[in-house]
């Protein structure tokens, strides 16, 4: 099932060219979402990547994460927690916990935020997210949860290999599977 999800991924996939002289092309993932059997097989196939010992939390930031954490949450039998971007909405009323997140592939300096009491000193948290580039959404989301972070789930892991084993990162894509949906 899962070299079959990973074909189906490679298809799906599509980089488009914004057209305005960008030097860049940008990532159209929704495919992904569209396809019946991806939506179905996706979240067991990422809570495969991190069985044993099985996590109890599952924290995505958004807003993709907030598609893909909850299909994997709901395969290991865990609960879900957001990790929200400072700035993008209008302020949570509750008290949170921030972690700054280092530059990202954008070059930016963000703050990720959970409400505070949703994750427990015993929980063994996963962070999951479509796509690692840098590692540095990952990597703000384990200093906040220090010893009872486990890893992140993704299904795209473009990180250099030593940070992808630093953060234990485990993706079902690679950066090269990309290359079916060039233009
Ligand atoms: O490893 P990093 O350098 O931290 O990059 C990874 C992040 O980049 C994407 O977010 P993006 O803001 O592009 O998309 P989204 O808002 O659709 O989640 C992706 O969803 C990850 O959250």
């Amino acid at each position: 099932m899962a070299d079959d999800l990973r074909d189906r991924l490679r298809h799906a996939f599509r980089w488009t060219d914004p057209g305005d002289g960008s030097e860049y092309l940008v990532s159209n993932r929704s495919g992904w979402w569209r396809d019946p059997l991806i939506l179905s097989g996706l979240g067991e196939a990422l809570a495969d990547l991190f069985r044993d010992p099985a996590p109890t939390v599952v924290v995505a930031p958004e807003v993709t994460g907030f598609l893909v954490g909850p299909l994997v949450a709901r395969a290991l039998g865990a609960g879900f927690v957001e990790a929200y971007r400072a700035g993008a909405r209008r302020p949570i009323a509750e008290p949170m916990s921030w972690a700054e997140v280092p530059a990202d592939h954008r070059g930016q300096r963000q703050l990720l935020g959970v409400r505070e009491g949703l994750v427990r000193p015993d929980d063994r948290v996963l962070v999951v997210d479509d796509w690692a580039s840098t590692g540095a959404q990952v990597r703000a989301l384990r200093g906040l949860f220090g010893t009872s972070y486990v890893g992140a789930a993704v299904i795209v892991d473009e990180c250099p290999p030593p940070v992808s084993r630093e953060l234990t990162i485990r993706g079902l894509l690679a950066e090269k599977d990309l290359d079916y949906g060039l233009p």
